[in-house]
């Protein structure tokens, strides 16, 4: 056993869960539980109080974070102490958001001066573009943009551009491309004119295949339809922390917005690799998104445990991981401009705590990372919702809905809210076989049938959920509940004693990919792997079955 599992804590808590009341009787019992268990911070309400927890239970979750050293994990985080141990790096993703007056030393320089002069670097850019001064190679004001990344340089900016929809100025159009697929870049093209288009080209590391690849497709495309090489300056602009690669790619040394290795793929919307966002809402509205973030992380790293809204979070998705066996966690969206964001909490959560050793190397005993997924409500009530109310596996939700919609058109949002209260009091509550059989009371089925229907009708309840509820969805509001879930991912991280901030598993994938290619383009023998890959491969080189 690892000492996590040994801890009395911990056992207490294994002890615990076998003892838990249903949560009606949780509800019935403390008419105030919705008082005692919501929370209020950064503009978001919490609703924590459907989730089977007691006192008691939650007093061994926070004793467990506190024995964890969570507290001295979080001031370490931002601290910007050494914690992505495999890589040798720090983790500062925040200071991408602190207060320019904010002073953050890594190696004897103050990051958030160069994180404020990037800021200035991308405003000036966002401005030019915008107002028209920023023209084409035949002298036109640009009207498309094509973001041009893949992993946590694509995922951020357009989730977070679907999302604030409504804030978009107008002046541009902006297309996402990121898989490798030639179909991608190819679709997209097709609708665009080279003269009025600029590419964004995203990729920290500067080596990624997929962002490569597509950028070259591009330039072809560009150069093709008449633009010469000097022309590639006024249409092609890169984010990286690789300037010396962009460079030697051909991007304008000018037209390169850098990032640091200090800010984990996954987490890096909030840097130059935002720029997308930036040109679509104003630098404004994009700095309004940083503010909403930054009072998050003031909130992470000043509020005591108990009423820290990530930690909360954190500590209700171990509490189901490690002690009812659950294995996914559904992400519940009542805003379609916020439909993307399952897919978003997917890649930072599973990408960051899909692990299986702890820091200092050795196995888990316990579950660590649960699988995320989810979509947009009501949809997903008509479809997998069936699942959570009666199926076998135990499914924690987070509910997510703005108070005001940004469209109140007709009764369409009294409509939506009353789908997401109605669900989660479902969930919670569940029907008894007696509540079935009596609501069958005025059926003409005979008694036998009633009681087998009823049998069918029955939903045990007790399924656990948490509620976010926000007044708008605005700028400010998605930093905080983006920055809300990066920071609930770093509390499992830190209690599990993982390494959040790794992916050495992604990188496995581009190693094996790149090996793969090589054979494929007959480079390499076809005949070293196993049989099964050597057929594949073989097959695609003859191109027929
Ligand atoms: O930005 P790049 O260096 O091109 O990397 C793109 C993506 O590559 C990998 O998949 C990493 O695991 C991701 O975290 C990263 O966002």
């Amino acid at each position: 056993m690892t000492q996590l599992t040994q801890q009395a804590t911990w056992q207490a808590l294994a002890q615990h869960s076998k003892t838990l009341p249903h949560m009606r009787e949780l509800f019935s019992n403390d008419p105030k539980r919705f008082d005692n268990m919501s929370a209020k911070a950064c503009g978001l309400l919490l609703d924590y109080s459907k989730n089977r927890a007691s006192n008691e239970t939650l007093s061994l979750l926070f004793k467990l974070a506190k024995e964890s050293q969570l507290e001295s994990k979080i001031k370490a985080m931002f601290a910007g102490d050494i914690i992505n141990n495999t890589e040798q790096r720090a983790v500062l993703h925040t200071a991408l958001r602190a207060p320019a007056e904010q002073v953050i030393n890594l190696d004897g320089n103050n990051i958030v001066a160069e994180v404020q002069q990037t800021l200035a670097k991308m405003g000036e850019f966002v401005n030019s573009v915008t107002s028209g001064d920023w023209l084409g190679y035949t002298g036109k004001t640009i009207t498309d943009v094509v973001s041009i990344g893949i992993g946590g340089s694509f995922l951020g900016p357009k989730i977070v551009s679907q999302a604030l929809r409504p804030y978009w100025t107008g002046k541009l159009n902006c297309h996402f491309v990121a898989n490798v697929d030639g179909t991608s870049i190819t679709e997209k093209l097709k609708k665009l004119d080279p003269q009025t288009t600029l590419f964004v080209m995203s990729s920290k590391s500067f080596g990624t295949q997929e962002t490569l690849t597509n950028t070259l497709t591009a330039k072809e495309w560009f150069l093709k339809q008449g633009a010469a090489q000097a022309d590639v300056a006024k249409h092609f602009v890169a984010v990286s922390s690789n300037v010396e690669k962009a460079t030697e790619f051909g991007i304008d040394a000018n037209n390169i917005f850098p990032m640091w290795d200090w800010v984990g793929g996954r987490y890096s919307l909030w840097s130059a690799i935002g720029l997308p966002i930036a040109l679509l809402i104003g630098m404004n509205n994009f700095r309004e998104l940083l503010a909403g973030a930054h009072a998050m992380d003031e909130h992470f790293a000043n509020t005591p445990l108990e009423n820290n809204m990530p930690v909360i979070m954190g500590l209700f998705s171990l509490w189901y991981g490690n002690f009812f066996n659950a294995q996914s966690h559904v992400v519940l969206t009542y805003d379609h401009y916020l439909r993307g964001l399952p897919a978003y909490f997917q890649q930072l959560d599973m990408e960051s705590n899909g692990k299986g050793v702890t820091l200092n190397g050795t196995d888990v005993d316990y579950s660590t990372g649960p699988i995320i997924w989810g979509g947009e409500g009501t949809n997903g009530q008509h479809a997998y919702h069936q699942l959570l109310h009666q199926g076998t596996a135990l499914v924690p939700a987070d509910f997510i809905m703005p108070l005001n919609s940004h469209n109140p058109v007709g009764e369409h949002h009294v409509q939506l809210a009353s789908n997401c209260f109605g669900q989660t009091q479902a969930l919670m509550q569940g029907r008894t076989y007696d509540e079935a059989l009596a609501e069958l009371s005025h059926s003409k089925l005979d008694d036998e049938q009633k009681q087998l229907i009823a049998k069918h009708k029955v939903m045990p309840g007790n399924k656990p959920s948490n509620t976010i509820l926000m007044d708008k969805l605005t700028p400010t509001t998605l930093g905080s509940l983006i920055a809300l879930y990066e920071h609930r991912t770093f509390v499992q991280g830190a209690i599990w004693q993982i390494n959040s901030f790794d992916q050495w598993g992604v990188e496995l994938g581009k190693l094996l990919g790149n090996d793969v290619l090589d054979r494929l383009t007959a480079d390499k023998q076809a005949d070293e792997l196993d049989s099964s890959s050597n057929s594949l491969i073989n097959l695609f080189r003859q191109g027929k079955i």
